[in-house]
């Protein structure tokens, strides 16, 4: 086995070094840092003078990493067809997120967005509201017994089952009952997926994309290590939960049309998953695909986003004093009707307009995605060799998109950009900006044809879950002094700890 592995090594070295086209030396070159990941690319945009391109280099390979807004939006708005996911990014996240419309690309992801974007109007959003609303609802009272024990609680376990939950309910018309068992099935697979790959693998799987041929990825996918096999077993796990959502819902779709025989196969719910079953445009093989795209990208964002916005609260209790006062009344109505709702089926519930009528909730809700951006960088590569501000950049070439840096760059944002301050949302007219230059300078959810489809659905349930969090008890870290360090592990960053704070009911 060694032997093949050394043989792959030594062809993917030579394909590697034949095949590179050199980057200009013109583009300033980062020196040698041994700070963690993202903190070394705000280090060298700090402190290596650039003109919005800067080279580094990362297991012996150049990258460019892009610093300026203007060539920002060149790559990701007015050239996007021509920059596209490397495949490296592909083969990365495909065990967890499938094949579906986050990798397509061209006309194929022209089609397939336009045969999903229903699913994710506000027209349909706005019906999701008293979902998650009522799924905050119940992480309130479970954290409400957590509380009683006066232990100290860690945020991320819950934040990842109700963030499940609601993907499941709200996109899959399906409740995974995640919120109430901690060792839920889902959970587990998706758990033992975020294995780290040891240093031999990540060098040899980072060696073989650039050879980027099917029988690199064949190997990869299937090199028998303790990651590649967790991989294996947790995605065949997540594909057949995807498999048979899909198949009840056209058991339902069917039951509903032969119910009415004049009525047309489908059901009126705009759902993901009834959308997705009734597109006439989404091929059937590829629904397991959309549908695991749908169910990661869905629930890890959110969950990242949810820990950053308890985290933050407990960092400023000043904001979270203010916030309490503005949600006080919904949570408070919430918890006087409890006894009366009980008896009902429906539990609580809010409607769309009050919650986006509350202008601190939605400004905190923007910082912190603005501040702590759950996926704080991307990468694209060009489909051929191409330019940019004049440098000839080769085909292939990895092109850093520093979501983080973006989102305090302080020629968008201002001098406090580096301050954590929901009011910037709240200034006339920057509602919808923070205050900087254009409503894209935040690339959160990035910006261009390729942005989240979701975030509209990812603001309102993170507004339900911060409003009924913050209502309901104060938070405090548990050690208030600790340095933050993150947690790198599967797609995107979040606090190492998972967040561990004291909780007081108020
Ligand atoms: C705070 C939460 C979220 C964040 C920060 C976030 C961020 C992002 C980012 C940065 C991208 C672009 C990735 C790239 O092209 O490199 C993206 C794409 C995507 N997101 Fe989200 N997302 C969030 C929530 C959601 C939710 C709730 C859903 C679905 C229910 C979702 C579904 C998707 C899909 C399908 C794409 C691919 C879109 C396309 O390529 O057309 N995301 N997201």
């Amino acid at each position: 086995m060694l032997s093949i592995i050394v043989s792959i090594l030594c062809v993917a070295v030579i394909f590697f070094f034949r095949r590179r086209e050199r980057l200009p030396r013109e583009i300033p070159l980062c020196p040698p840092s041994h700070l963690g990941r993202d903190v070394r690319l705000r280090h060298w945009n700090e402190t290596v003078p650039n003109d919005g391109l800067l080279r580094f280099r990362d297991t012996g390979v150049e990258l460019l990493l892009v610093t300026k807004p203007s060539i920002l939006h060149e790559i990701l708005v007015g050239r996007a067809v021509e920059f596209v996911k490397p495949q490296v990014v592909r083969d990365r996240l495909y065990p967890t997120t499938g094949n579906g419309l986050l990798f397509a690309e061209g006309d194929e992801h022209k089609m397939q967005r336009k045969a999903l974007n229903p699913a994710f109007s506000y027209r349909h959003v706005k019906d999701l509201y008293p979902i998650f609303w009522r799924k905050a609802f119940q992480l309130v009272k479970c954290l409400e017994k957590e509380s009683e024990t006066g232990e100290i609680v860690t945020i991320r376990p819950w934040a990842r089952r109700t963030t499940l939950d609601i993907i499941g309910v709200a996109g899959m018309d399906h409740d995974f009952g995640a919120l109430h068992e901690p060792d839920n099935y889902l959970v587990k697979q998706y758990e033992t997926m975020h294995v780290d790959p040891s240093r031999g693998e990540a060098i040899f799987g980072y060696l073989l994309s650039f050879i980027s041929s099917p029988l690199a990825r064949f190997v990869m996918q299937n090199i028998p290590t303790k990651r590649g096999k967790a991989l294996r077993a947790g995605s065949k796990a997540i594909r057949e939960v995807c498999a048979r959502l899909i198949q009840e819902k056209r058991e339902q779709t069917a039951r509903e049309a032969s119910k009415d025989a004049t009525a047309t196969p489908t059901t009126s719910s705009k759902d993901l998953l009834s959308v997705a079953v009734n597109s006439a445009s989404l091929p059937p093989a590829t629904l397991v695909d959309q549908m695991m795209t749908f169910l990661t990208a869905g629930h890890g964002t959110t969950s990242h986003a949810l820990q950053w916005s308890v985290y933050s609260l407990c960092k400023h209790l000043d904001i979270q004093s203010r916030l309490r006062e503005e949600v006080a009344y919904l949570v408070e109505r919430e918890m006087e009707g409890e006894e009366e709702e009980e008896e009902e089926e429906e539990g609580p519930t809010v409607t769309a307009a009050e919650i986006d009528s509350l202008p601190y909730l939605n400004a905190f809700v923007n910082e912190v995605l603005r501040f702590y951006p759950p996926i704080p960088s991307t990468v694209r590569e060009p489909l051929q060799t191409t330019t940019l501000e004049g440098y000839k950049i080769p085909r292939g070439t990895k092109l850093v998109i520093p979501i983080s840096i973006a989102n305090k760059d302080t020629s968008q944002w201002g001098e406090d950009a580096g301050v954590f301050n929901p009011d910037r949302w709240l200034k006339p007219g920057c509602a919808h900006t923070g205050g900087a230059l254009s409503s894209s300078s935040s690339l959160t959810f990035l910006t261009g044809p390729r942005s989240c489809i979701g975030a509209g659905f990812a603001r309102a349930e993170l507004a339900c879950l911060v409003a009924c969090l913050v209502g309901r008890f104060q938070m405090q870290l548990e050690d208030p002094n600790k340095e933050l360090t993150l947690n790198l592990k599967g797609v995107g960053v979040a606090p190492e700890d998972g967040v561990r704070v004291r909780l007081t009911m108020v």
